[in-house]
């Protein structure tokens, strides 16, 4: 079973999320995507952050109930550092294997985020388009210390078989839609989380 991890705040999810979901699908053939909701981003303040429970609603509502599907997962495993959530999932699931995906402003900043190295020798990852991110996605600290682990888009589907850190950037269409351009916009409210 091919699954792919698109972790985020969800705050809210939107249709961005879900362009991204359905090209990973297609362009790596997997089985599922899981929208697993963050129980918070340790690189985003906690001030204007959703409570987790309507961040979770919020991701369900995306859910097909086949294919994408929304989880809670990381809330139990009271993880919030991806690396070690990635970890304990690749123990739980053995059988599973794993691609981590993130929008273009997730590689941007990657090299931030804790045991970044550890998390791209654990799973493979792709990264997808998005407005504004892409030349600093692809110029910046993590991508230039992964250069030689990168793939071409072309080998998306054997990206799994690949030995070692592997990652690849996919070609889609790009979306500029925002959980922050949705919240200014008034045309949704999640309350300040309270947990
Ligand atoms: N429009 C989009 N195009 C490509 N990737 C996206 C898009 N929106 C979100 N993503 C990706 O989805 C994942 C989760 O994103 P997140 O839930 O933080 O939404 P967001 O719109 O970026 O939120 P915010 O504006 O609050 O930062 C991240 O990897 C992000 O890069
Ligand atoms: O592990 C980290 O240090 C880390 C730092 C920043 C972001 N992340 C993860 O990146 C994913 C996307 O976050 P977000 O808030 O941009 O949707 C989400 O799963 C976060 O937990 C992880």
């Amino acid at each position: 079973m091919r699954i792919g991890l698109l972790g985020g705040s969800f705050n809210p999810a939107h249709e961005g999320h879900l362009q991204l979901a359905r090209r990973a699908l297609r362009s790596l053939r997997l089985d599922q995507v899981w929208l697993m909701v963050s129980p918070g981003n340790p690189l985003k303040p906690k001030a204007g952050m959703g409570p987790f429970r309507a961040r979770l609603a919020s991701a369900q509502r995306l859910s097909d109930g086949r294919h994408i599907l929304a989880t809670d997962i990381e809330f139990r495993l009271k993880q919030r550092y991806t690396a070690q959530t990635v970890a304990m999932l690749k123990q739980r699931f053995p059988n599973a294997s794993f691609v981590w995906l993130m929008g273009a402003d997730g590689l941007a900043q990657f090299s931030r985020w804790k045991n970044w190295r550890r998390l791209a020798r654990l799973v493979p990852i792709a990264v997808l388009p998005r407005p504004g991110s892409v030349t600093p996605a692809l110029h910046g600290a993590a991508a230039s210390a992964l250069r030689a682990q990168r793939r071409p888009s072309r080998e998306s589907p054997i990206l799994f078989r690949q030995k070692g850190s592997a990652w690849t950037f996919l070609s889609a269409p790009q979306n500029d839609i925002s959980a922050t351009a949705l919240r200014e916009s008034g045309r949704v409210c999640l309350d300040s989380d309270q947990e």
